[in-house]
């Protein structure tokens, strides 16, 4: 279904940025079965041979502006910190039936509609890396002037990688970007973390390395597939007076365990995203 509505976008489909979170996006489009014919992708960072594989798969890889017809679906995938050159850059690919699509932390749909042509349909998101696989999740909030078909193109194209989470609230975007933005570094820095106590305890470093990562991504997997809540997955893990038990004393402190810690970590992220608007 949402390929079809792609397959009828009147412009092409332009990446602005291919770094870790716009190059995983191509992946996942890549791999998902949208047309490369369709992708126009903008990286002066791109080296030769990033650019020659695209251009074999059959995606345009950093033509000359002036000779890209205005996108259907724009993509703003920069840093933040660059959005103003780039937006003044990339004006002229905007046309009125454009939507404009920002995966920018914090650069908020006021800065955007102050430097994009006047009147241009933005959608402000925030996905995550795991769309390289398909299975992101993107949460997204409109502006005004999108209309049902562009909402529906931006749905299509982020719905390729995964679930689109619309919110009527911009002010939610900061918050999502704490959670599921920045969530998947929490998630590898917890195999990270589990390897090194696991080495710690006396297991082989590599022996370490493999248990740690089997057991974050098998523990995703079964949360994903089971569909069940998470604390009951948990306590069919835990024995009462067990192993899990001792361990899930420490890690269930109400003042030093990880419920404060990542409320505290999910707070400051939320702060930095409000600080990132410029
Ligand atoms: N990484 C993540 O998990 C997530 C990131 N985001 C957001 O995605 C955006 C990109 O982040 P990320 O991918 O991590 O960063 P990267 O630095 O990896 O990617 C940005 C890319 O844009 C390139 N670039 C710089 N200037 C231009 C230009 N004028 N035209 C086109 N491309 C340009 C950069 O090249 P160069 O390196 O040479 O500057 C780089 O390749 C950020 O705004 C971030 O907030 C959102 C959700 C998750
Ligand atoms: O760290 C960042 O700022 C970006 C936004 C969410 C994930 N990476």
């Amino acid at each position: 279904m949402s390929l079809e509505v792609l397959k009828q976008l009147d412009g092409p489909i332009v990446l602005v940025g291919a770094g870790k979170m716009g190059g995983a996006l191509l992946e996942g489009w890549l791999g998902l079965g949208i047309e490369p014919a369709r992708l126009v992708v903008l990286d002066p960072n791109l080296n030769p041979e990033a650019a020659k594989a695209l251009a074999d798969k059959g995606v345009s890889a950093n033509p000359a502006y002036d000779a890209i017809p205005h996108a259907a679906v724009l993509i703003l995938a920069v840093k933040p910190q660059v959005a103003p050159a780039v937006i003044a850059s990339i004006r002229g690919i905007v046309g009125p039936k454009s939507v404009v699509v920002s995966i920018m932390a914090g650069r908020t749909i006021g800065f955007m509609q102050e430097a994009l042509p006047r009147g241009a349909a933005i959608v402000r998101t925030i996905p995550n890396t795991p769309a390289a696989i398909g299975k992101g999740i993107t949460v997204a909030v409109a502006n005004a002037a999108v209309s049902p078909e562009a909402r529906a193109a931006t749905s299509a194209l982020l719905g390729t990688v995964g679930p689109v989470e619309w919110v009527e609230s911009e002010s939610l975007i900061d918050a999502a970007t704490a959670v599921s933005g920045s969530g998947p570094a929490y998630v590898f820095l917890l195999a990270e973390a589990l390897a090194k106590a696991g080495a710690a305890a006396g297991l082989p470093a590599d022996l370490a390395d493999r248990l740690a990562r089997a057991t974050v991504s098998g523990a995703g997997a079964l949360l994903e597939q089971s569909g069940i809540d998470p604390a009951i997955l948990r306590q069919n893990v835990t024995s009462p007076g067990g192993t899990t038990a001792a361990a899930l004393a420490v890690l269930m402190d109400e003042a030093k365990g990880f419920g404060p810690l990542l409320t505290q970590a999910v707070a400051e992220a939320t702060h930095r995203s409000r600080e990132l608007a410029g």
